[in-house]
Parts: structure tokens; C-alpha cells; sequence
């Protein structure tokens, strides 16, 4: 039998279908969805972060790559990320889609789980959003809100001569899952499929980062070379990381061995991993060089240009931005 399609049942019967159970944190909601705008409130002493990303059907995901129900989970845990690498707290978010006429309601149901989930998991209100037709295969927009403690948000231009460099997690596995799922190899990598297709917004380690005093912050969505020196340019320091101190997990070195490419190509130009990178000066690093899942890889040598320097054993090098650029792939 054919599939049921949003043409089927039109634009209002396919909102009906997709829009309940949003509200995980009912507190902070005056007005859910239903009318023009919503209306939100925020505690007071806190400021509020606002931040836009956008996932596009062949650009972002592939029925391939991503099922219906992952699509909806990356967009949020994107659009959170940012709210972590500000070390605030996402509360409040809307989503636009554009989606084909033949798509089916079962993706759009499912896709919409898979924001429910990611929303709950996160205490994220989805408070409304807009549909629209496409000709060009599936757009989604997310636009979180988020607090932060008065004056607290930690910026990118803030890293300091004798910082430290650090990241959370490990970096790489996201885009060595990405050409593990274009291979079809999933079931020999699960975790690299699953750290691309549901990465994990680091919330927790964003406030834990903000309230030990980091410098400054960003989270890895286009590659560690370009958003360490996006910390650089803003920051206007020389930064030197340690190629070997950069953490990698086990099941990325074995992808490496097997396809014959060094992981730390992954690590280090690959992106989507979601992790956050930053700075802290050596006094505040006491109080986070203990925890599981933060490394430091590297410091900040001087005032600068904004240059990075990566040491591989006795070699050091310049380098350069290689990471993802959406009109140069
Ligand atoms: N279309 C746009 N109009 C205005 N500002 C934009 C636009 N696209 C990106 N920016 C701004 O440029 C900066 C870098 O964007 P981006 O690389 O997408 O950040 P991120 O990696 O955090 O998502 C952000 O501050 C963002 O708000
Ligand atoms: C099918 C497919 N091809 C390629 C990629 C790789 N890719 C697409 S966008 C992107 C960078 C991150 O997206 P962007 O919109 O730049 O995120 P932002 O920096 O705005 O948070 C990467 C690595 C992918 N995820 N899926
Ligand atoms: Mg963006």
C-alpha cells in the first residue's frame, strides 16, 4: 500500500499531528503554541542566549545517514550545543520546517519524536515554530533560547598568555562515523554511527567550565583547526596544541587502522562532534584538570594574531583551517 503522505492530509492536520507533549519545563511558559507568538519568561538575575542553526536534507543528513527520528535529535542537540559553548542553559526553543509534499507522515512523526526526546532529555520547552512546502527535499530550522547567569556568558575572545587549551569527550568520531555509515560498515562501529547521528549536547560541562572560570569557550561543529582558531582571532593570542595530547577513542584508532588514514585527521579536521574547546588559566585548570572527559592539549603562548601551531613530536607547524565550509567542499 502507498504511503501516507503530508499531501494527504494537508498543512494543519500534519502541525496537529506533530505538535504535543512539548512543554518540559512548564514553569518558564505563560503561552505554549496555539497562537501567534508564545510567551516565555525568564528567571530573574539570568541573561538570555540566542542562537539559530539550520539542517539540510543532502547538506546535513541523507535517509541514509540519519533515520527521521535522528534528524529531529541532531537539530536539537546542534542548536543546544551552542548554548553550552556560551555555558548557559538551553530553556526555550521554536523550529521552522520545510518540508515536500511527499514526505511521508511517518518521517514527520518520527522526526518529531526523536525533537521530543532530545527536548526532554534537556528540559527544553518546544514552544512553537512554522511549516512551509519545499521543492528541495527537507529544511529544518532550530532557534534556542537560553540563561545565563547575569553577566557570566563565556565568549570566545577571552583566552589569555599561560591559558590552557582544553576539550571535553573525544574529537573525530562523529566524521569517521559519518564515512562509516556512507561505507555501511555501522554494525562494525556502532558508537562512531551513533556519535554522529545523536551527538550529545555538553550542557553540564558548559556550566561546570563557566563556573571554574574558563576564559573562553566554542563547541566542535565545523573541526577542532577551525574553531580553535576562531578562539584565536577573537581572542588575538597564539595558541600551541600537542597533537598527541588530543583525545581519541578506541574505536576511531581501529577505523583508522582499517581504512589506512590517521585519526587524528579526523580529530583534528572533522567536525560535528560537539564537544567544547577552551581556555583556562593554569589557577582555575586545578579545579578541572581532574574531571573525566576533560584534556588539556595544548597553551596559550602570547598576544597574537590569532595564529595556531600544532607540536607532533619535534616537528611544530602552522595550521591552517581545514575544516567543513559549506560553499567550499
Ligand atoms: N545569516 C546570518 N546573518 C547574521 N549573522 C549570521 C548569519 N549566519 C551566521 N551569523 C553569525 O556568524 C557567527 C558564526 O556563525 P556560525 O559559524 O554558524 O556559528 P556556530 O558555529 O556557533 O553555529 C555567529 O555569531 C552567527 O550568529
Ligand atoms: C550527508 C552528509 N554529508 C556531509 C556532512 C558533513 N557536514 C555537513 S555540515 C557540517 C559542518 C557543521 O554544520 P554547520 O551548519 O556548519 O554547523 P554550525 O557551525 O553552524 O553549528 C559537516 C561536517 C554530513 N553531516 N552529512
Ligand atoms: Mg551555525
Amino acid at each position: 500500500m502507498k504511503e501516507e503522505t503530508l499531501r494527504d492530509i494537508g498543512e494543519f492536520e500534519c502541525i496537529h499531528r506533530i505538535a504535543h507533549d512539548l512543554i518540559y519545563r512548564p514553569e518558564l511558559v505563560k503561552l505554549g503554541t496555539g497562537d501567534d507568538g508564545a510567551v516565555f519568561m525568564t528567571p530573574c538575575g539570568y541573561d538570555e542566549v540566542i542562537s539559530t542553526d539550520t539542517m539540510v536534507e543532502g547538506i546535513h543528513f541523507t535517509k541514509r545517514t540519519m533515520s527521521a527520528a535522528d534528524t529531529g535529535y541532531h537539530l536539537c542537540a546542534v542548536n543546544f550545543s551552542d548554548m553550552a559553548a556560551m555555558g548557559a542553559e538551553p530553556v526555550s526553543f521554536v523550529i521552522s520546517a520545510a518540508l515536500p509534499g511527499d514526505l511521508s507522515i511517518t518521517w514527520i512523526e518520527s522526526c518529531y519524536d526523536g525533537i521530543r526526546e532530545c527536548c526532554r532529555e534537556y528540559s527544553v520547552n518546544l514552544l512553537g515554530g512554522d511549516i512551509t512546502g519545499s521543492k528541495q527535499g527537507v529544511i529544518l530550522t532550530g532557534t534556542i533560547v537560553g540563561i545565563v547567569p547575569e553577566n557570566q556568558a563565556v565568549k570566545r575572545s577571552g583566552a589569555k598568555e599561560g591559558d590552557i587549551v582544553f576539550v571535553t569527550g573525544t574529537l573525530g568520531d562523529s566524521s569517521a562515523g559519518l564515512s562509516i555509515l556512507l561505507d555501511g560498515k555501522k554494525e562494525e562501529y556502532p558508537m562512531l554511527a551513533i556519535r554522529h547521528q545523536r551527538p550529545k549536547p555538553q550542557i553540564d560541562f558548559g556550566r561546570i567550565l563557566r563556573e571554574s572560570g574558563a576564559s573562553s569557550l566554542n563547541d566542535v561543529s565545523d573541526g577542532l583547526s577551525r574553531e580553535i582558531n576562531e578562539i584565536t582571532s577573537a581572542s588575538r593570542v597564539t595558541i600551541e596544541l600537542e597533537k598527541e595530547r588530543i583525545p581519541l577513542s578506541d574505536e576511531l584508532c581501529r577505523w583508522g587502522r582499517d581504512c589506512g588514514k590517521d585519526p587524528f585527521c579526523f580529530a583534528i579536521n572533522g567536525g560535528e562532534d560537539y564537544e567544547l574547546v577552551g581556555t583556562i588559566s593554569k589557577k582555575n585548570w586545578e579545579y578541572i584538570k581532574d574531571i573525566d572527559g576533560v584534556t588539556g592539549i595544548g597553551h596559550v603562548t602570547k598576544a597574537g594574531k590569532g595564529q595556531v601551531f600544532l607540536k607532533d613530536k619535534n616537528s611544530i607547524k602552522l595550521l591552517t583551517i581545514a575544516g567543513y565550509d559549506h560553499f567550499r567542499l
